[in-house]
C-alpha cells in the first residue's frame, strides 16, 4: 500500500510458534512504529513474546529480525544470547540490587556495555522524568511497590540510551505504569513518549490496560489466547473495547 511503510522498514520482524502453559502461542508481526504496545487480557501470551524477543525463552518454531540482524532462527540453529542482544527490557517485577541506592541503581546497574561515568548525566535526567529526584538516595526496601517498579523502568530506559552498539536498541517495557496513580502515569507517559522519540529509542510495551494503550496513541497489536486478532492504529484495533467500557461507565 502507497505511503505506508512495510516489512522491509521494520524495526523487527517476529514469527514464533511456542507452547507456554496452556497457551499455544502462534504469532507473527513487524515492529514499524516508534512505540509500540501489545495489548490483550490475562494469559493470553504477551510477557512470553517479550521474552522470546529479549531471549530469555527459546521459541519451540520461528525467527526473530532486529534490523536485519538475526536474534534466532531456529530454522537456521541460530541463536543469539540475551546479554548480546541489541535489546532492554523491564520486566514486570522490578529487581533492583537491594544495597545500593536509587541513583546507584539507575547509574551503575547497567552491566558491562556501560562505563558508570557515562551513565551519569542521562541518570539524572532520566529520574527527573521519573520523579525520583527525591528518592534518589533511598535504598530499595525503603521504596513502596510502585517507586520500586519506576526505579527498574527508569533503570532500563538509562540502559537502552546508553546503549553502546552500532543500531539503537528495542527498548521491550512490561506492564511499565501498573502500580502508578492515574496523574503521575499520565505525566510519565507523556515525557517518556516524548524523551524517547528525541532520542529514536522505539518501544514494544505491554499493557491489558485499555487507558494506556489509548493515552499512548501507538500502534497496537492485539493478542487473544497466543494468536494476533489485529494490528494497526489504537482507534481501529481497539474500538470494540472503548465502546464497551464508556457503556459501562455510563450504566454505573
Ligand atoms: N514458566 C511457565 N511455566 C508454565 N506456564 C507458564 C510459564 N510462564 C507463563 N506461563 C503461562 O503461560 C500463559 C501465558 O503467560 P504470559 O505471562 O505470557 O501471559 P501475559 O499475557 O503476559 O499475562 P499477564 O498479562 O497476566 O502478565 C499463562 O497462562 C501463564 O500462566
Amino acid at each position: 500500500m502507497e505511503g505506508r511503510p512495510t516489512l522491509s522498514d521494520s524495526l523487527l520482524d517476529v514469527r514464533m510458534r511456542h507452547r507456554v502453559g496452556g497457551v499455544a502461542l502462534d504469532v507473527e508481526f513487524g515492529l514499524t512504529a516508534p512505540w509500540t504496545v501489545l495489548f490483550g487480557p490475562s494469559g493470553s501470551g504477551k510477557t512470553t513474546v517479550l521474552r522470546a524477543i529479549a531471549g530469555f525463552v527459546r521459541p519451540a518454531e520461528g525467527r526473530i529480525v532486529k534490523g536485519g540482524d538475526v536474534l534466532i532462527d531456529t530454522a537456521a540453529g541460530e541463536f543469539v544470547p540475551a546479554h548480546r542482544r541489541p535489546v532492554r527490557s523491564a520486566a514486570q517485577t522490578a529487581w533492583l540490587f537491594p544495597h545500593k541506592t536509587v541513583r546507584w541503581n539507575l547509574v551503575y546497574g547497567n552491566g558491562w556495555t556501560t562505563k558508570p561515568v557515562d551513565g551519569m548525566g542521562v541518570a539524572e535526567e532520566v529520574m527527573s522524568l521519573f520523579r525520583l529526584r527525591e528518592l534518589a538516595d533511598r535504598m530499595p526496601a525503603d521504596l513502596s511497590g510502585g517507586e520500586r517498579q519506576r526505579v527498574s523502568v527508569a533503570r532500563t530506559v538509562v540502559s537502552a540510551r546508553t546503549f553502546r552498539g552500532a543500531v539503537c536498541p528495542l527498548l521491550l517495557l512490561d506492564e511499565p505504569f501498573t502500580g502508578l496513580d492515574a496523574a503521575l502515569r499520565d505525566e510519565l507517559v507523556i515525557g517518556l513518549r516524548e524523551w524517547l522519540g528525541l532520542w529514536k529509542v522505539p518501544v514494544l510495551s505491554v499493557t491489558h490496560d485499555l487507558g494506556e494503550a489509548f493515552q499512548l496513541g501507538a500502534e497496537v497489536i492485539k493478542l487473544a489466547d497466543g494468536r494476533i486478532v489485529e494490528q494497526g492504529q489504537v482507534e481501529v484495533v481497539l474500538a470494540e473495547e472503548r465502546r464497551r467500557l464508556l457503556e459501562r461507565l455510563r450504566a454505573e
